[in-house]
């Protein structure tokens, strides 16, 4: 679940580009990359790491213009290499810089198409890459010397009649403006920002609308489904919207997890959507367990802190903060191999032995995925003296593969898949288990917008909105993606594109 922005500015956009993916660092811990337009220039500085680890201050120095956009990333595609950080660029038509936050479903498809029809050759196994060639040739065969809005449109227009999968973009076009598009499902987020200055309008898209909040642009809207933006250089915007029957249907696990809880997406707060999880699943458990006798509500941090307030005041029960987080350890979900995800939740959280010493403690999770962290932290409860540990998920049993851009690709790697609650239960070792139902999730986030009647809730009834997902293609990606296949080790791939400023 990569983070994307992108700035159409009065002045230097460095700063703000940098400040903006430092606050969606957590939807991508792996790489990150900027690029801006100076003088009809592009600068480009991408490398593997953290926001904070990738640019310096000569960096940041050389990265001058008003206009760029940026990218951290978490794969879900291709390889980690360093040459699959983002943006990406195609030096034609006009010199295009791209990042994309999603995944492509066609990908296997498209790559053949991109040599035989354009004959573009990808040097990566990134789909992104793949996505950037497809814009650029469908662009190539409409502009002429200039590009005007119509040919933008026009070109991702066509860019939709190919593609299949989940996908918000923004790119950088030399000598013309920003280009953002989201897909026909809007499965992934994009969110339209404004600023004013004596000099003139400036825009911005962003993964999140957090990131709008913190470089100072007010937010004016969501980006639609299908549509497509086109800043030019010089602060003009331009709308379409490029599909005949576009349809809405966000990710809901940007509610359970990847999103900030300050960010609004499609109109709906994600705070208040935890919260509403938190009412709906504490209503469950007074339902279910009414017999059951807890003595305190802890959450696992950072996630879930919100909907374990809200189910220790349905119980009425104590919320209690019986694990410290060390904030300098990132988010385990999104790491790259199980050794590195199971080491880093002990590594993450300890637990505040006085919280749990002869308690029957509530633990509770936004979701239990492959189980990482519910078997370790049960453990640590246990070990500090609780008496009893039960634990509740926010979300349901999550069984099926995620297609659309979180690096779930393979069943078997999920604890609940063709398992029983009883059986996970056992497996993680806690006296008791309970789930969210898929329509109080559903009813929890839809509350919040109920013009949305649709989330896409594929890792939780194997249902796939793009309609092109069958079993060959899963099995196709559990063999390329699964955490054995990503255990062989790849070439290192190399960087192709224009001069990545240095490394030293
Ligand atoms: O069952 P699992 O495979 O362990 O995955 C689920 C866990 O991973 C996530 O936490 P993470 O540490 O990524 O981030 P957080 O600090 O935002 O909760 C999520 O919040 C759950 O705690
Ligand atoms: N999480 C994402 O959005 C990933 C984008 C793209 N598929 C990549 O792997 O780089
Ligand atoms: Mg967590």
């Amino acid at each position: 679940m990569c983070g994307i922005l992108g700035i159409v500015g009065k002045g230097p956009v460095n700063q703000a580009l940098y400040d903006g993916l430092t606050v969606l660092q957590h939807r991508g811990q792996d790489a990150a990359g900027i690029v801006t337009v100076d003088n009809g220039m592009f600068h480009l500085r991408k490398a593997n790491g953290l926001v904070r680890d990738v640019f310096h201050s000569r960096h940041m120095q050389r990265l001058t213009g008003n206009f760029g956009i940026g990218h951290a990333r978490y794969p879900t595609a291709g390889t980690s290499s360093s040459a699959e950080a983002q943006p990406f660029y195609v030096n034609s038509p006009f010199g295009i810089a791209f990042a994309h936050n999603g995944n492509l479903t066609n990908a296997h498809e498209l790559a053949d198409e991109v040599f035989r029809i354009a004959r573009r050759h990808i040097n990566t196994t990134s789909d992104s890459e793949l996505l950037l060639n497809i814009f650029a040739h469908e662009l190539q065969s409409i502009a002429g010397l200039t590009l005007q809005p119509d040919d933008v449109f026009q070109a991702v227009s066509r860019v939709h009649k190919k593609i299949k999968g989940a996908y918000a973009v923004v790119a950088a076009i030399i000598g013309n403006g920003m280009v953002a598009f989201r897909d026909p499902n809007g499965i992934r987020p994009l969110a339209l920002g404004k600023r004013q200055t004596e000099l003139g309008d400036e825009y911005m898209v962003a993964s999140e609308s957090v990131a709008l909040d913190v470089v100072g642009f007010s937010f004016v809207r969501d980006v639609a489904p299908g549509e497509a933006i086109y800043v030019t250089e010089d602060g003009q915007l331009h709308t379409r919207q490029c599909v005949d029957n576009p349809s809405h249907s966000p990710c809901i696990f940007e509610f359970v997890y990847f999103s900030r809880p300050d960010s609004f997406i499609d109109g709906i707060s994600v705070y208040a959507s935890r919260v509403n999880m938190g009412r709906k699943l504490g209503q469950k458990i007074a339902r279910e367990w009414a017999d059951l006798d807890i003595d305190v509500v802890i959450p696992i941090p950072e996630t879930s802190n919100d909907i374990a307030l809200q189910i220790a005041q349905e119980l009425n029960l104590p919320y209690r903060q019986g694990f410290v987080k060390n904030r300098y350890i990132g988010r385990t979900f999104i790491m790259p191999g199980q050794t590195q995800r199971r080491k880093s939740v002990r590594r993450k959280l300890n637990a505040i032995s006085s919280e749990f010493a002869g308690k029957n403690v509530l633990l509770v999770d936004d979701s239990i995925v492959r189980g990482t962290t519910s078997e370790q932290i049960i453990t640590m409860a246990r070990e500090s003296g609780a008496k009893r540990v039960y634990f509740a998920s926010a979300a349901p049993e999550i069984r099926f593969p995620n297609v659309y851009g979180i690096d779930m690709p393979s069943a078997n790697e999920l604890i609940a898949y063709g398992r029983e609650i009883d059986e996970i239960c056992e497996l993680i070792k806690a006296d008791g288990l309970i789930f969210q139902d898929i329509e109080d999730l559903v009813e929890a986030v839809r509350e919040e917008n109920p013009q949305i009647t649709r989330f896409e809730t594929s890792v939780f009834d194997g249902i796939y909105i793009t309609g092109d997902v069958d079993q060959e293609y899963l099995n196709r990606l559990d063999m390329l993606r699964s955490d054995n296949a990503k255990q062989i080790p790849q070439m290192e791939l190399c960087n192709l594109e224009m001069h990545n400023l240095d490394s030293d």
